[in-house]
């Protein structure tokens, strides 16, 4: 499965823990992450993820790109609810596009934790089939 990984600022130390807990099954997947998020889940955790530009600088859109070309199979992007974001525009585009495209997407701890045991469960593999009946 393609995984996206993004955070915010603040949101930051979450995600390396979320990252660190679940190395074991996020290591089977194929790693995406905005530019920051990227850099910092690969020097706690070793993990091999391709990085895109900062989400700022674009790194958002580029994911959502992939999401519209049925590329991303789950989103977790802990999302920080109380600070404005200069590329809020690029954060809804993204989350509009999960939903216009059906692609699983966790915007906090407690849903990426459940998400990520439903994919360690095999529960994901119905993208399979979408993935094949789209291509
Ligand atoms: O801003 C972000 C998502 O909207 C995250 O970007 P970085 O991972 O580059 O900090």
């Amino acid at each position: 499965m393609n995984i996206a990984l993004i955070a915010h600022d603040k949101k930051k130390q979450d995600i390396i823990s979320f990252s660190i807990a679940y190395k074991h099954v996020l290591q089977k997947h194929n790693l995406y992450a905005t530019g920051t998020t990227g850099k910092l889940i690969n020097e706690a955790t070793d993990l091999r993820i391709h990085r895109f530009q900062s989400g700022p600088l674009g790194g958002d859109q580029q994911i959502g790109a992939m999401i519209a070309n049925n590329e991303m199979d789950m989103v977790i992007f802990f999302r920080d609810p109380l600070t404005a974001q200069p590329h809020e525009p690029d954060v809804s585009a993204l989350m509009r596009l999960c939903d216009v495209h059906l692609i699983p997407l966790a915007t906090n701890l407690a849903a990426a934790e459940i998400t990520v045991r439903a994919l360690e469960r095999g529960d994901f593999q119905w993208r399979e089939i979408v993935k094949r009946t789209k291509a």
